[in-house]
């Protein structure tokens, strides 16, 4: 599937910004030109795990949801809600949140997790990045075979749960691993084509503390995962979802406008190739758990079709605020067409 097909639009290179949507034809105002599947990883921030749907993702001003499964620890606002994630997750991967759920609720007796602690601390390279990661591999495979054996032996299971209490815990990253590796167990082929064909941060890690967490949330996986999902808790698959996170996750926000409550993230390879623009012409909105896109004006053939990567206030930033903002917040320096018209023109005035 990826990147998508459309007869709207084609993927195409853009100079100075990699891959993007070129309209494949003259598009109407209001035309509807990409609806996402479900995310193919996501995370609901653990500080919300009460008051957001797991399944449609919504919010109800701050209000506890009224369906709740015990042994998850996820709420729905309906029981179809519930239904229909119980349908998509199925038997394993129901039991795969049922033990991250108490494992985590085991871990936070007594111990804090990391997931608020702030460090001073350094944007971790290629090589530490590397480096760290191999030496998880070892201990994730000495965590899975113990698993292996506990399956056939009763204790087993606890044993190798309580081998891993000593290290600290990060509910969102485990939380956010979790989802992409069970997306990868319904479908690791065209997971793969989805997830790996998608801009990738070398160094997305924003601080060593953050790559520790993402070793750390890998190692714990690794012994607490049914056996059956072995094959997807991987290294690649979880160094994946990192590098993938940065370029491409999409906020899981209250309601549509960005400037509402930050609730969590969520991958959707499909809508990962509108790059940004600073004048857009498609609008987004989320509906349930996928997005829906369409061109708010006339749109001609060969023009690219483009998001807007700013939210709330950003959007009336001057060209130097706006562009020191995406370089902070996304890593790039903003090319699209209203950024160079402004950019020439101020340089002709000046
Ligand atoms: C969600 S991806 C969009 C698809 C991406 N261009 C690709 O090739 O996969 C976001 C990345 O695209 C690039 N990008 C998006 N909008 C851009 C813009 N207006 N100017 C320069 N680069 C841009 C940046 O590298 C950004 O991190």
């Amino acid at each position: 599937m990826s990147p998508p097909t459309s007869d709207l639009f084609s993927v195409e290179t853009i100079p100075g910004a990699g891959r993007g949507i070129l309209a494949s034809r003259d598009i109407p105002q209001d035309t509807t030109v990409l609806t996402s599947k479900p995310p193919a990883a996501h995370v609901l921030f653990r500080e919300y795990r009460k008051e957001v749907c797991a399944q449609c993702f919504l919010y109800d001003r701050g209000r506890t949801l009224r369906v709740k499964d015990h042994d998850t620890g996820k709420v729905f606002c309906s029981a179809s809600c519930q239904q229909k994630w119980v349908d998509h997750t199925g038997e394993l991967g129901d039991g795969a949140w049922q033990d991250l759920h108490h494992f985590i609720q085991a871990r936070s007796k007594g111990t804090k997790d990391t997931s608020g602690i702030s460090l001073t601390d350094h944007r971790p390279d290629v090589g530490e990045i590397d480096g760290r990661w191999s030496q998880a591999k070892p201990e994730a495979d000495v965590r899975m075979r113990k698993a292996i054996d506990g399956a056939s032996r009763p204790t087993g299971r606890k044993q190798t749960k309580a081998a891993v209490a000593s290290s600290t815990i990060d509910p969102d990253i485990l939380g956010y691993l979790l989802s992409g590796i069970l997306a990868h167990h319904q479908q690791p082929n065209q997971w793969r084509e989805d997830v790996l064909a998608l801009a990738m941060h070398e160094e997305p890690y924003t601080t060593t503390h953050d790559l520790e967490a993402h070793c750390t949330s890998f190692v714990q996986l690794s012994s607490i995962m049914p056996v059956e999902l072995h094959e997807s808790c991987t290294i690649e698959v979880c160094r994946a979802l990192a590098a993938v996170s940065s370029h491409n996750a999409f906020g899981i926000r209250s309601g549509s406008e960005d400037g509402e409550e930050y609730m969590g993230y969520a991958l959707y390879p499909s809508a990962s190739y509108f790059n940004h623009s600073c004048d857009p012409n498609l609008a987004k909105q989320r509906v349930g758990n996928a997005w829906r896109f369409w061109v708010v004006r006339d749109v001609q053939q060969g023009e690219e079709l483009c998001i807007s990567y700013l939210g709330g206030d950003e959007k009336d930033l001057n060209l130097r605020q706006r562009r020191a903002h995406l370089r902070e917040v996304w890593g790039f320096a903003c090319e699209c067409a209203r950024c160079r018209r402004e950019a020439t023109s101020s340089h002709d005035a000046g």
